[in-house]
């Protein structure tokens, strides 16, 4: 992956608002609290609404087709169609899951199954990951969808087409008998995670929500199961300027995250680093392998924050107890970490492998999915087992802001 970062600043959708992203505010001009990506895009959307042509209309016809049920700000139904600039038609086939803004639909491009995610017109989170996405694209990516289309459909819903993945980890572990990954699987996957995590770093870009759910290996029909891919950019910030200067951090900015997964940072509302992103990384692989975190059942944030120290103090020989040492050591070296320096992912990847070696596990060995996905169609497993509700509630609530959060 070429290591020059993206220089580009606003994505824009065709027939959509500009966005404007989070990170191209000047942060030493700043003086309020800086926008979220909503926020700016709702800004955009007031001085390019007028200045935007009329878009055409475009795919199915639509039951009440009066002038103001036509635009009217909307998420697309399963078995609904449009056609892109180019002529292309994309079929809503069915619904693969929800997530906090929008629903991701199955459909098929150029005889390829494909992952169409929509949101409101109104939402303006996609342009984001869209940008995120493009971005990848052009520095070729290992670990991230390909993005093969996107736009807007008549000021209704905004789409990004995607490569197809298979089930996202979190459920993968969830149909596991014992809940939990072997050691083999757990390390795999922390090996392509933490690669992962490192590509987007390289880039220029911080996730700030790393998680199991976030995560999901290919679909073998298009020789991809052996890799695992990175989705869901709607929390994705830059942290480097212009002139990929790393940005300083801006203090105390607010609640970005999962609270399951979040850093000790995150929960004191600070500003999000390299290093919050692999902290992350490190709680979901513990609940990979031990099936559970200590702070499992509880909801209240303040709460979980405190869980998380006491695994550093009173509950550290418990939380460690059972699982290799080299875990603790992991989390010793992200603890180190501050806000600028850039994590030593090379070292976090020795010790994953340590544990390999020390374990005899063999280098060539089968997820521990793959055995029940040989029983099922590659159709099927893209099918949510759990509802997307369920898990969310089951994350301790899925990715918000503290402003998103106020407005529940
Ligand atoms: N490329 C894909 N292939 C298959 N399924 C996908 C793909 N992208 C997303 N999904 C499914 O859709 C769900 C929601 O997607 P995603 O997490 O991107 O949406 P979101 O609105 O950002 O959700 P969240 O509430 O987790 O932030 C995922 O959990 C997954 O089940």
């Amino acid at each position: 992956m070429a290591s020059a970062l993206d220089q580009t600043d606003m994505v824009q959708i065709p027939n959509t608002p500009t966005l404007v992203a989070e990170e191209n505010v000047d942060h030493k001009k700043r003086v309020k609290i800086q926008p979220t990506a909503q926020e700016s895009f709702a800004m955009e959307h007031v001085v390019h609404q007028v200045q935007n042509p009329e878009p055409r209309l475009r795919g199915p016809a639509i039951k009440d087709k009066s002038e103001n049920n036509a635009r009217k700000d909307r998420l697309p139904l399963q078995g609904e169609y449009f056609d892109n600039d180019k002529g292309d038609r994309f079929f809503f086939r069915h619904k693969l899951g929800d997530g906090a803004m929008g629903h991701v639909f199955l459909s098929v491009f150029g005889g390829r199954t494909v992952a169409i995610k929509t949101e409101k017109y109104s939402t303006g989170m996609l342009p984001m990951e869209i940008k995120v996405l493009l971005s990848i694209k052009r520095h070729q990516g290992h670990h991230f969808c390909d993005i093969i289309d996107y736009g807007t459909i008549r000021r209704e819903y905004n789409y990004m087409v995607i490569s197809l993945l298979g089930k996202d980890l979190y459920r993968l572990r969830s149909e596991q008998p014992s809940r939990s990954f072997t050691l083999n699987t757990t390390t795999k996957i922390a090996l392509e995670t933490i690669d992962a995590i490192d590509e987007l770093h390289k880039i220029g870009y911080l996730s700030r929500d790393v998680k199991p759910s976030n995560f999901a290996p290919g679909m073998r029909e298009h020789g991809q199961h052996k890799t695992i891919y990175m989705f869901d950019f709607g929390l994705a910030k830059k942290y480097v300027d212009r002139d990929n200067r790393k940005m300083k951090s801006r203090g105390e900015v607010g609640w970005r995250g999962t609270v399951r997964y979040g850093s000790l940072q995150a929960h004191k509302r600070m500003d999000l680093g390299r290093r919050d992103d692999v902290e992350c990384w490190f709680y979901m692989l513990i609940e990979m392998y031990v099936g559970e975190l200590p702070w499992r059942h509880m909801t209240d944030r303040t709460l979980v924050g405190q869980a998380k120290l006491s695994v550093r103090n009173e509950s550290r020989q418990t939380f460690f107890n059972r699982i290799p040492r080299q875990f603790e050591r992991i989390m010793d070296m992200i603890d180190a970490y501050s806000f600028e320096v850039r994590p030593d992912y090379p070292h976090l990847k020795a010790l994953i492998n340590e544990i390999r070696v020390e374990n005899n596990i063999p280098d060539r060995c089968k997820w521990d999915w793959q055995v029940e996905e040989s029983q099922h169609s590659e159709l099927t497993e893209t099918t949510s087992v759990m509802s997307d509700m369920a898990i969310m509630a089951e994350q301790g609530g899925t990715n918000y802001t503290d402003r998103a959060c106020e407005n529940q």
